[in-house]
């Protein structure tokens, strides 16, 4: 048994003439209604120059990027080499595809969780985000399914072009590899470290959301609450609109965000890091009367290793926090906890002391010695 509204997407929903307040669905209780005591005045998210942490005496961008990843889990990255004019192509093509009639959006089939539509709802209990997406994966590269990319079949032009999509693939990578090598160095592990452990058919994915305008934004949940399945997400936000708030310190401090490029840690990191690294909380709010448009990146290890805390990390005062887990359970447990509004580590019960989990030994390679 499913509620009225459920299955619809969002943009149909909010185009409904008069429509004064949200649906019932995606009312949430009182308690969690985004009521920011916005602390937003002042509070500005790290800023990290990835070109200036690929050199190798460049103590002051490596403590700004340690400090970062300490205070908020997320940093605006610069010196990533992508221009303005790129960055605003990718998201304009984006508005495009959003701005299109439901009949042309809906020839990006479902396969999966792969395609254009709503994220899944498990129980008539799930509070519904205000927001529809289009999931596309992007590597490895052969097993794209261009069959769900954005293609108007009238102008035979892909409307987030093919080329274009693919150009920012390999640029947001290199930005993710050079990242993951520099937070390697942090912990004084030589550059691959965290590399290693994702294999070289590692996977990318795109998640291009869209937020309507909403008549009540004080009710709703853009994107709910939740931790990233990754191991470190890349997020390109739309010009001067806001609305990400980080959960720091036990408030949701609303970063004030332009036409920025984000580097968020994401729950693969927390568990091959040992929880040196955390991924932070976060949660979309949406606007009155602007729509807005993201395109996150996830990057996870290949789904037949297993990760856990590497044996480097874990001493007598930092056990494992983790047990080894195949990166593909923790893929699909990710869908399961997302709809729940939990954190997959949690909803699996991945979290442990020093246990060690003998289960998977000789099942797959292990990701860390
Ligand atoms: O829309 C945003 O700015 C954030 C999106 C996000 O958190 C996600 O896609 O996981
Ligand atoms: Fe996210």
């Amino acid at each position: 048994m499913v509620h009225q509204d459920q299955g619809k997407l969002v943009q149909v929903v909010a185009a409904n003439v008069g429509l004064v307040a949200p649906p019932s669905g995606y009312m949430l209780s009182e308690e969690n209604r985004p009521t920011t005591v916005a602390q937003q005045a002042k509070l500005v998210i790290p800023i990290v120059d990835v070109s200036r942490l690929a050199m190798p005496d460049d103590v002051e961008e490596a403590a700004k990027l340690r400090s970062a990843l300490q205070s908020w889990g997320l940093f605006v990255v610069t010196g990533h080499g992508m221009s303005k004019e790129f960055l605003n192509e990718i998201l304009e093509a984006t508005r495009k595809f959003f701005h299109l009639p439901l009949e042309e959006k809906q020839k990006c089939g479902n396969f999966q969780n792969e395609g254009y539509r709503i994220d899944r709802i498990d129980s008539d209990e799930q509070i519904l985000d205000w927001c529809d997406r289009l999931w596309l994966q992007l590597q490895p590269e052969d097993e794209r399914r261009l069959q769900f990319w954005p293609h108007n079949l009238y102008r035979r032009s892909y409307i987030i072009c093919r080329d274009l999509l693919h150009e920012y693939t390999l640029e947001s990578g290199r930005v993710t590899m050079n990242v993951l090598k520099a937070m390697a160095k942090l912990l004084n592990r030589e550059e691959g470290f965290f590399i290693n452990m994702v294999g070289e058919r590692f996977k990318s994915y795109s998640r291009f959301t869209y937020y309507p305008p909403c008549p009540r934004p004080d009710l709703v949940n853009g994107l709910k609450p939740h931790t990233d399945n990754s191991v470190i997400t890349l997020i390109l936000m739309d010009k001067d609109v806001g609305g990400l708030h980080v959960l720091k310190d036990g408030h949701w401090d609303v970063p004030v965000l332009g036409n920025d490029m984000l580097v968020v840690v994401g729950e693969g990191m927390e568990i091959v890091s040992n929880a040196i690294f955390k991924a932070p909380w976060h949660r979309v709010v949406t606007s009155a009367n602007k729509e807005r448009l993201s395109l996150a990146m996830f990057y996870q290890p290949e789904p037949e290793r297993i990760i856990g805390p590497p044996g480097v990390l874990v001493h007598e005062k930092r056990p494992a926090m983790f047990k080894n887990y195949l990166v593909q359970t923790l893929g699909d447990g990710y869908w399961d906890a997302f709809a729940a509004g939990d954190r997959t580590v949690d909803f699996l019960n991945v979290r442990i002391n020093a246990e060690a989990d003998t289960e998977l030994e000789g099942r797959a390679v292990v990701a860390n010695n």
